[in-house]
């Protein structure tokens, strides 16, 4: 029989009350409360949290806090990702994210989703759709990204965009909800 972490990283229906997953939660919680009291000059002790709360982050990463995530062992970052200030990441499915890709302030992006049906939703029970994000990316300030997408590399998200929909590499979106505003090319 599965357990319920697997469930959950399975994309099932799991309770999220579960003792393992609410001891997993509470670590995380504690590692980024020191995170987001530490000061701008205690790198060392900034890294060394980093390293325990993300254990699948490649080098050069910078997240400059406040930051917030439910498990941070979800997440899968590659070289010199940057998250600006008050970002929110709900990894309870996976999210796997690209080299250099940036985050303006107040990006969210959201794994967890309940069931539309309000019995089941009553329940407690709820699930998550694993979220990927390609290389060099760039995410506007307060862009939002729902559960399941994909968003194809060097695309960028403009400013306060709803990501609904998997968006394809090199392009402009923006808006709620997002959609193509033009294809990039050479330009700066
Ligand atoms: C990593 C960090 O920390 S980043 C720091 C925080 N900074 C930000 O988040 C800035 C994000 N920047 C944006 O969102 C900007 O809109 C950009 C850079 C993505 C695009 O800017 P521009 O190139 O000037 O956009 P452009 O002029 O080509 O816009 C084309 C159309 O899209 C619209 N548009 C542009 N941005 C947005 C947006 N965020 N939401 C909705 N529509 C938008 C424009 O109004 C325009 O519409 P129109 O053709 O009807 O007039």
């Amino acid at each position: 029989m599965k357990t319920e972490k697997e469930k959950m990283l399975a994309g099932e229906l799991y309770d999220a009350l579960d003792a393992q997953l609410t001891q997993e939660r509470t670590q995380a919680r504690l590692l980024l409360k020191q995170l987001n009291e530490s000061r701008e000059d205690q790198t060392a002790e900034r890294t060394q949290l980093l390293q325990q709360l993300l254990p699948h982050a490649g080098a050069g990463l910078w997240i400059q806090p406040p930051f917030y995530c439910d498990y941070g062992s979800n997440m899968y970052l590659g070289e010199k990702v940057f998250f600006n200030f008050n970002c929110v990441v709900l990894d309870v499915a996976p999210v796997t994210i690209g080299h250099r890709t940036l985050f303006g302030p107040n990006v969210q992006i959201y794994t967890a989703t309940h069931p539309m049906d309000h019995q089941i939703r009553a329940s407690g029970l709820e699930f998550a759709k694993p979220i990927t994000i390609g290389d060099d990316v760039w995410v506007g300030g307060s862009a939002v990204i729902c559960p399941g997408v994909s968003i194809g590399a060097r695309s960028v998200i403009g400013a306060g965009s709803v990501v609904t929909k998997d968006i394809p590499a090199d392009v402009f979106v923006a808006g709620n909800p997002c959609k193509v505003i033009r294809p990039l090319g050479e330009e700066a």
